[in-house]
């Protein structure tokens, strides 16, 4: 399994928003960082890939040109966590993490499989609030939980820790590690935190003025001359008191 992209370009109307985005085929069990400043297209590459945009050139996962998936293929391989939260409604989070599987159709599926995602997202207490009774955060939980519970083999994470305290940003970042090692997935994360990123992915896409600036190993891409380019600042990296390089940033240019 593995999931490759080839001359991947994406327009609004008349406006080319990626050109040529090519990557070559990312392993099972691998976490990328999408990284990028405002606007760089980062959320537009996931919504191609997630089958909500089309795209020119080939995506394939597993063989399978993803723009060619069936709904239930989709369904089946994809979980796409979107950057907007789910709407606050009377159903309660459980529910709502039910329902993405009774939409797939499974029909051997095991009610503990729902809980065991609860537990291992350690939201369990939140499983029988109604949706419009939790904060941004928790419901940012259920949206993760609902892409976890299926299992899928590629993930696209639109800054699935945006509304997340620091706790749970760990919480999160750990729980995505292990679910896509465990299962041999590929997951696609997008945050503005390039330390999360430098700490917890096996590889990073930089994206700047809708092509790849940097692509590779986190240590390797996130140089200090490449965070310039991308992002118009000073930055520093440090080695912190364990050892572990750190971004720091001085200024904006
Ligand atoms: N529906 C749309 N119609 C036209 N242009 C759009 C649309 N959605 C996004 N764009 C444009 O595409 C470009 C890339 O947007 P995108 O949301 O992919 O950026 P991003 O890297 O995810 O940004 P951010 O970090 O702010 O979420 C931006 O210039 C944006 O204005």
């Amino acid at each position: 399994m593995s999931l490759t992209l080839q001359n991947i370009s994406i327009a609004y109307g008349s406006k080319k928003i990626l050109s040529d985005i090519t990557l070559d085929a990312i392993k099972p069990g691998t976490l990328v960082a999408l990284l990028g400043k405002n606007g760089a297209g980062k959320s537009t590459l996931i919504k191609g890939l997630a089958g909500l945009k089309s795209y020119q050139g080939e995506a394939s996962l597993d063989g399978v040109e993803l723009a060619n998936m069936t709904q239930h293929q989709r369904l089946k391989s994809i979980g796409y966590v979107p950057q907007t939260l789910p709407q606050g409604s009377s159903l309660l989070a459980y529910e709502v993490v039910k329902s993405v599987v009774t939409l797939q159709g499974e029909s051997t599926f095991k009610e503990q499989t729902i809980e065991d995602v609860f537990e291992r997202l350690k939201i369990s207490h939140l499983a029988l609030w109604p949706m419009h009774k939790l904060s941004g955060g928790q419901r940012q939980m259920i949206s993760l939980a609902q892409a976890i519970v299926r299992k899928p083999k590629l993930y696209l994470l639109d800054e699935p820790t945006s509304a997340l305290d620091l706790n749970w940003q760990m919480q999160v970042l750990k729980a995505i590690r292990e679910e896509v090692s465990s299962q041999n997935a590929i997951a696609i994360l997008i945050s503005h935190d390039i330390n999360l990123a430098l700490r917890y992915s096996d590889q990073v896409v930089l994206l700047n003025q809708g092509q790849i600036l940097a692509e590779g190993p986190p240590k390797e891409s996130l140089t200090v001359d490449h965070l310039a380019q991308a992002y118009n600042v000073n930055a520093r990296i440090e080695s912190c008191s364990k050892g572990h390089p750190i971004i720091l940033i001085d200024n904006a240019l």
